[in-house]
């Protein structure tokens, strides 16, 4: 069953060491994340005050809260969607169809748990629960990619990543074997990446909002503007869901350890830390001063979503007559490159903006502790590293055009720096 091409892939991540570390690397800091947050001197590189007791860990009511709501969002992705869209051509030339339809989830939750908290549901009460909820979206991510390793095996080499499959099992496990793991035609990778994370990552600063009004009477504004920014940036994603069926995340990487951990826990329980960052340690933030952020947050989502949605429009017809006028260069592949606009400015403007948008996520908890600045730091390593993997990727794809590209935009991320 092993790819033959997958086979000389050559390894990312660091290969094998590297998967296993950041397999022990990454819940761990998860961990610490949600533990520093709640300590009084929230020191990012410091150690947390206490480990906490496996009792603070495991509860079976987070198994079933949690149980629950991946049952919840399962059935709104199978509820009937507005549109039916394509996927990228497949390796056997074919095509997988998806449900646009995770904004009417999104809608749906809001709907729900509105109704829920007029009916008396003490929402605050989920931010007690958030370890023991970590622990048990840590466990489900472990198990859902031992099994999904597993339906691999079975899988015909079509169905496999191109990177997945190099023949150590700890790398395998960590990357994804399966492209795009289905059962009938419920996709386990789609699924994952848009909604029960992304979903339940506002849903836990909505949380922590309501815990700060019940223990100082009304939520700070500091708090205000993280829960807008980053629903701001849900909304977004559910809305342009189609948009995400392009990322390497559906076309190239597999479904594995990586991407099942990353969109059910991280997300979630790392994303949120800055308003788990006010509850516990409130910020006075004055309206000027909120205006600034608020004014780089939409310079930040301008440059984003414009990016986004001109390589979207471009790559759907280039003849659109928004992107008809830009500047191209051909491939060998027929495709062509945008050399004007957005993608004129720098190889990856998208990220910029997305950067830009993390500064000011970060910014309403003041600049008296690094521990809301993690997501910052964390997400240029990140970027920087996709950077990197995509351009190899696009080497690959579209050779000396591609080498034209880099030269007529010499800058990746940031102009004139990087
Ligand atoms: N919040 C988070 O945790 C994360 C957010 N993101 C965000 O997700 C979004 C998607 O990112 P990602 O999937 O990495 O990559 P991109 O959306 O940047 O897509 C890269 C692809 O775009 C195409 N492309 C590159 N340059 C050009 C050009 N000049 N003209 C036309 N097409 C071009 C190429 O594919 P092809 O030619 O085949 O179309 C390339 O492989 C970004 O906005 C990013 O910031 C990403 C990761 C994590
Ligand atoms: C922590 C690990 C080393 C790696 C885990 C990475 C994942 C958390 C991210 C990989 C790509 C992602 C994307 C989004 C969220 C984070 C993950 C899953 C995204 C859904 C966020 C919203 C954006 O608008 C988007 C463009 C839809 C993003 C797509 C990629």
């Amino acid at each position: 069953t092993m790819a033959p091409q997958g086979s000389r892939a050559p390894l990312e991540f660091g290969g094998p060491l590297g998967a296993a570390a950041l397999m022990l690397l990454l819940p761990a800091t998860m961990f610490h994340l949600l533990l520093v947050a709640r300590s009084g001197p929230a020191r990012l590189l410091g150690l947390p005050p206490h480990l906490p007791a496996p009792a603070a860990l495991w509860s079976p009511g987070a198994l079933l809260l949690w149980l629950t709501w991946l049952g919840l969002q399962a059935a709104f992705y199978l509820l009937p969607a507005r549109k039916m869209a394509e996927g990228q051509e497949l390796k056997d030339q074919s095509r997988l169809r998806y449900p646009i339809n995770g904004f009417q989830a999104l809608v749906l939750t809001a709907l729900l748990v509105g109704l829920g908290v007029w009916a008396g549901l003490p929402l605050g009460m989920l931010t007690e629960m958030l370890l023991p909820l970590a622990w048990v979206a840590t466990l489900t991510a472990f198990i859902f990619s031992l099994l999904l390793y597993l339906k691999a095996l079975m899988a015909p080499a079509s169905a496999l990543a191109p990177g997945g499959n190099s023949g150590n099992p700890v790398y395998d496990f960590f990357l994804g074997r399966e492209l795009n793991p289905r059962f009938g035609s419920f996709d386990c990778k789609y699924f994952c990446e848009l909604r029960p994370g992304l979903i339940g990552w506002v849903l836990i600063n909505l949380a922590l909002l309501a815990q700060e009004a019940e223990l100082r009477g009304r939520p700070s504004l500091a708090m205000w503007l993280v829960n807008g920014f980053q629903l701001l940036y849900v909304g977004d994603a559910l809305w342009h869901e189609e948009a995400v069926l392009t990322t390497m995340d559906i076309t190239h990487d597999g479904f594995g350890f990586m991407l099942a951990f990353g969109d059910l826990a991280w997300v979630p329980f790392t994303y949120s830390l800055q308003a788990q960052f006010l509850l516990y340690h409130p910020q006075p933030l004055e309206l000027p001063t909120a205006s600034v952020i608020c004014l780089v947050n939409a310079v930040g989502y301008y440059i984003f979503r414009g990016a986004n949605s001109q390589k979207n429009t471009f790559r759907k017809n280039p003849s659109d007559p928004r992107v008809a006028g830009l500047e191209t260069i051909s491939t060998a592949t027929g495709r062509q490159l945008l050399v004007s606009g957005w993608w004129g400015m720098v190889r990856h403007p998208n990220y910029l903006g997305d950067l830009i948008m993390a500064l000011a996520w970060s910014l309403p908890c003041g600049v008296s502790h690094l521990l809301p600045y993690f997501y910052l730091l964390y997400f240029t390593a990140l970027l920087v590293h996709r950077e990197a993997r995509d351009e190899q990727q696009c080497l690959q794809k579209y050779g000396l055009a591609w080498r034209e590209y880099c030269r007529r935009v010499p800058y990746r991320i940031v102009p004139y720096i990087y």
